[in-house]
């Protein structure tokens, strides 16, 4: 039986406050007093998650359309108690100053996989729409690994192998809290008791780093904007390995601690993860009613 997740999770985020390189008009206003007629507003969309998913380049690809105003930083408002104590007033002051025409959107990548989210969110707007993106729950987890991994090494603090946590009396440790953070339809089923599938739009992950605009076009539809993300906004840098975005004539990736080498792992022990997830990933398809290219 997948174990619970923890109360409180390592921000994946923490101390990262500038994500990408200043000097884009859009922080720049941000930046700045708010404007006459804006105002803050609870959000009309959540990216819910996954952790490791793309969650950071999935806001920062949407926030090139003009209809979208974006909390710069993980709010983790719904999945820490001190947080949720401080009432939505607090929330709403976390927000971004927008326009009428804007929708609001906040990104914290713990909601997907804390069980008391779905109902809190519920709670404030049960028509709100959800943006969940997923990665292959295999390669998620040594993401994940790789986070703490450099979360210690910034700290100076040592860190065990990824084998260590991966394997326990010889057999595939699936008690590790990152492997249960890749079992998407154990935490899936918490949001569906709450919202129906057409208010939840998945962003199939490995596509957005393959080739994003098809899936942010997708994104756009969803959110019912009209379509002013074009595909000359991404362009692939060879130096990063990814895409990076071209928003009014200037050029920015993502921070580095984006796309970073995963470990090497034993590829016996990468098939064992890979089967581990078969059966979970077939019932996260029939949930879904969808399936992705996952191992
Ligand atoms: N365009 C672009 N540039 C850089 N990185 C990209 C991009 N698109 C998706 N990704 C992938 O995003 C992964 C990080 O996911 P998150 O932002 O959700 O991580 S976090 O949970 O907020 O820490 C990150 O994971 P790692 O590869 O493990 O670093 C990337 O694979």
């Amino acid at each position: 039986h997948p174990v619970s997740s923890p109360k409180v999770e390592v921000p994946s985020e923490a101390g990262q406050k500038e994500l990408f390189r200043k000097g884009s008009l859009k922080s720049d206003f941000q930046d700045s007093p708010p404007l006459n007629g804006s105002s803050q507003r609870l959000p009309q969309t959540i990216i819910i998650g996954v952790r490791k998913g793309g969650t950071r380049a999935l806001l920062e690809m949407l926030s090139l359309h003009p209809g979208i105003a974006a909390a710069e930083s993980e709010v983790h408002y719904f999945d820490w108690e001190d947080h949720y104590g401080n009432g939505l007033e607090w929330y709403l002051s976390q927000m971004p100053f927008s326009f009428p025409h804007q929708l609001t959107v906040e990104k914290t990548p713990a909601y997907f996989t804390s069980s008391k989210v779905p109902e809190r969110v519920y709670n404030m707007n049960q028509s709100i729409r959800l943006l969940l993106i997923l990665r292959d729950p295999s390669e998620r987890v040594l993401s994940d690994y790789t986070q703490v991994f450099y979360n210690h090494v910034q700290k100076h603090k040592p860190y065990p192998s990824i084998e260590e946590f991966l394997i326990k009396d010889g057999e595939l440790n699936v008690e590790y809290k990152a492997i249960n953070r890749s079992l998407y339809y154990f935490h899936m089923q918490n949001w569906l008791r709450y919202f129906p599938l057409n208010h939840i739009h998945i962003v199939d992950g490995d596509q957005l780093i393959r080739d994003p605009f098809p899936e942010i076009e997708k994104v756009e539809r969803f959110l019912k904007l009209s379509p002013q993300i074009n595909a000359s906004n991404f362009y692939f840098n060879k130096t990063k390995g990814f895409y990076c975005l071209r928003d009014s004539g200037r050029d920015r990736c993502l921070h580095e601690s984006k796309g970073r080498a995963h470990p090497q792992v034993d590829p016996k022990l990468l098939n064992k993860l890979h089967e581990y997830f078969h059966e979970p990933n077939k019932k996260f398809f029939e949930l879904v009613g969808r399936t992705f290219d996952w191992h």
